[in-house]
């Protein structure tokens, strides 16, 4: 583990691939997390789209505690997300920490962005095309998987 100069916590070290960013960086990525680049809300927080400066397209976890106490489930989240790695799941691309005024602490998951909407939106959404059971049953058939993924068990 190592300590993150920010926040203090601590932080995954043996996964090379989880990127610290800087607000810059998200900022930038998210057109300063406008309106047009929210794609969604959660009981933690906002979802915006963002466009890396290599051109990949990801999904940025904004969270609404902006106290210094929310530090804890932050780092939690993260730690978790960072250990799973599976085909049918979401992968963490990294994460941003910074403190601002007048703001607050500044906590930003980066993952891959899943394109086409949720799951939610296609069986009960408006305007969305029809799943056929044939495609229902595809996707139960990729859900399963996900679910049944435990990173910690061989
Ligand atoms: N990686 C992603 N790619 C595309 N859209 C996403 C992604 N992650 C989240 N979203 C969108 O943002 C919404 C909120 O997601 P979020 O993970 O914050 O909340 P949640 O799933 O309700 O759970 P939580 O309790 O962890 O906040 C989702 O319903 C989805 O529409």
């Amino acid at each position: 583990m190592e300590r993150d100069s920010v926040s203090g916590m601590e932080m995954i070290n043996g996964n090379n691939s989880v990127i610290k960013f800087t607000l810059e960086e998200i900022k930038k990525a998210a057109k300063n997390f406008s309106r047009e680049n929210l794609i969604g809300c959660g009981g933690y927080g906002s979802v915006y789209k963002g466009i890396l400066l290599d051109g990949s397209e990801v999904a940025l976890k904004r969270f609404k505690n902006f106290s210094a106490a929310g530090d804890e489930s932050f780092a939690h989240e993260v730690e978790i997300i960072a250990s799973v790695r599976h085909v049918n799941l979401v992968a963490l691309r990294g994460y941003c920490t910074a403190t601002v005024n007048p703001e607050g602490h500044q906590r930003i998951i980066v993952c891959d962005l899943i394109c086409n909407g949720s799951l939610y939106d296609h069986l009960f959404g408006s305007g969305m095309k029809k799943l056929t059971w044939p495609i229902r049953q595809n996707i139960a058939l990729g859900v399963a998987p996900g679910l049944a993924y435990h990173p910690w068990r061989c």
